[in-house]
């Protein structure tokens, strides 16, 4: 059977269908949307004013602002929703009016049709936002946002504003549901937004012999840990350790591991990473809370009150106590956290995705690139100097094209599995991924690092006046391709982690 066609939803209204109630159920609808939400690009580029918007918030590579400005406007949905703006940013370092920080090989809307969605499959891919791609193209819009640039840089992050910039002379913007945004009865939301990282273990088929214990046993992510604590000049014991995220139990197929990494990222997102001696650590990008459309700041007693106040008139909720804060967070989340809720059907298909498209490990694919081309993983350089033809061809820039025909390869492969185990499923997708051209092998790897890389966004919504559950909508952001030119730094970096990780076992015995 064919995979099923993706319907576009950017032109259709919010969807709620990956909403889910107490106790799992779904939500009930959202109220009628009507035909004509989101608006069309040219509406919204004909109502921009940069005095309307504020920072939202940012990564690495984009940056979001919301709208506060009068009502009505097109940026303002017939049933309270509200769009966002997200910005493309451009490194510092970067000089001349090109070189984005974001690496887009290719067209953002079709990549999210014709990629992300049929891949997540339509459940979980009706929990994509809605976006709306402006091109900016007309003198108007470019002076917005060099305006906007301009109004909103005192109230980035420091550090971040030491790095890049809005990307002023970007070729487009985009318009996406702002998730931060209060309900339909205008009463304010809380948003959680988690990055999960990476949800599996690597078969051992590909592994080189030390590496194998260390990657067979331990999250990607907490390995990473130990590495990030070394270049930050933290020493970390063993104990300390053992109390950090680790993604595998967010990812299991039990509601008690996921309980367990509920407590470790409240116990980040509370005290940050490595805290000592009463002193708070490094923010942790993990888990992140945003009330009255802006991050609540830990480290900030009002803004905490304001949460512990936001969640209950009545519970009392000690802000010093690991247990109370996790208990807090658990009254909000306990619903999304059983097996058949749809966070954690996102969960499990995004585990899978990551785990499958990288089946051969970059230990595995970066052997197959140096035994066909000669030449060092993600490079054309063959150890002679001279360039590889066959390598020069690999790097060339993926089109959309080349990546939708291998989602469309690799979901009738899928097909072909059918109900095998996921270890089996996982075996035969490595005997396709090494037999396939070396091209698409790539870019299925590429494609596996976006799934590791996104984040799930929970938007907490109030019960309904008697009614005091939670009702939580699952969405999911920051699914961007990640450019060939990272494949070097992705080999480098997990032999990295191994390393330090390695050294860090035989210190801690
Ligand atoms: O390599 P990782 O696992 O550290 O992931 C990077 C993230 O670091 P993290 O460990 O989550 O703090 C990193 O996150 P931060 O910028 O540190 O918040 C980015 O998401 C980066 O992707 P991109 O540059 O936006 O394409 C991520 O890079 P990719 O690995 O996704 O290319
Ligand atoms: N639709 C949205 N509504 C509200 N907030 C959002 C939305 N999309 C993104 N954000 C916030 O903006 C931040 C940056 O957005 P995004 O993840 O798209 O940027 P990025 O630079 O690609 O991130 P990363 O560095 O993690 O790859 C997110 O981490 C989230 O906090």
């Amino acid at each position: 059977m064919p995979p099923t066609p993706f319907a576009p939803s950017h032109t259709t209204p919010f969807k709620s269908t990956l909403s889910t109630a107490m106790h799992g159920r779904r939500a009930a609808p959202p109220p009628a949307a009507s035909a004509s939400w989101p608006p069309s690009a040219a509406s919204l580029l004909g109502a921009l004013d940069a005095r309307h918007w504020r920072f939202l918030a940012e990564g690495g590579a984009n940056l979001l602002v919301a709208y506060d400005g009068p009502a009505p406007s097109p940026w303002r949905g017939p049933h309270g929703q509200r769009l966002a703006l997200r910005l493309t940013k451009r490194s510092r370092a970067l000089h001349g009016a090109s070189g984005s920080t974001t690496h887009a090989p290719v067209d953002a809307t079709a990549w999210r049709e014709q990629v992300v969605a049929p891949l997540l499959g339509e459940d979980v891919a009706s929990a994509l936002p809605a976006t709306v791609c402006l091109p900016l193209a007309l003198p108007a819009a470019q002076a917005f946002v060099e305006q906007l640039a301009a109004r909103i840089e005192m109230h980035r992050p420091a550090a971040r504003r030491r790095q890049d910039g809005i990307d002023t002379h970007a070729a487009q913007l985009w318009a996406v549901e702002d998730l931060s945004a209060p309900d339909a009865q205008g009463r304010d939301v809380l948003l959680m937004e988690i990055k999960p990282k990476w949800g599996f273990l690597p078969a051992a088929t590909h592994l080189d012999g030390t590496s194998a214990p260390h990657k067979r046993s331990t999250s990607r992510y907490r390995m990473h840990r130990v590495l990030k604590a070394q270049q930050a000049g933290v020493t970390v014991g063993r104990e300390q350790w053992e109390q950090t995220y680790d993604p595998l139990q967010l990812y299991a197929d039990d509601e008690c591991s996921r309980e367990q990494a509920v407590q470790a990222l409240t116990r980040e997102w509370r005290w940050g990473e490595w805290p000592a001696d009463g002193a708070r650590g490094k923010k942790s990008n993990n888990l992140k809370l945003f009330l009255k459309g802006k991050e609540v700041d830990t480290a900030d007693t009002q803004e905490l009150e304001s949460w512990r106040g936001h969640l209950s008139s009545t519970a009392s909720v000690d802000l010093d106590s690991l247990e109370s804060l996790t208990g807090a967070m658990l009254s909000v989340l306990r619903p999304a956290l059983s097996s058949d809720s749809q966070l954690a059907t996102a969960l499990q298909r995004l585990a899978q995705l990551q785990r499958r498209l990288d089946a051969l490990d970059v230990e595995g694919l970066a052997a197959r690139w140096r035994s066909e081309t000669g030449c060092a993983f993600g490079s054309c350089s063959g150890a002679d100097g001279t360039t590889s033809e066959e390598a020069s061809v690999l790097l060339a820039p993926p089109t959309l094209e080349e990546y939708a025909a291998v989602v469309q390869l690799f979901l009738a492969h899928e097909q072909r599995l059918g109900r095998d185990s996921d270890e089996q499923a996982v075996r035969q997708t490595q005997a396709q991924l090494a037999a396939c051209p070396l091209r698409q092998a790539t870019l299925a790897f590429l494609l596996s690092a976006t799934f590791k890389d996104c984040s799930i966004m929970l938007r907490c919504l109030p019960g309904q006046e008697t009614d005091t559950a939670w009702r939580l909508e699952v969405r999911l952001i920051d699914l961007d391709p990640k450019p060939l030119a990272r494949l070097a730094h992705y080999e480098a970096l997990d032999r990295e982690i191994v390393e330090c990780f390695a050294t860090w076992c035989e210190a801690q015995k």
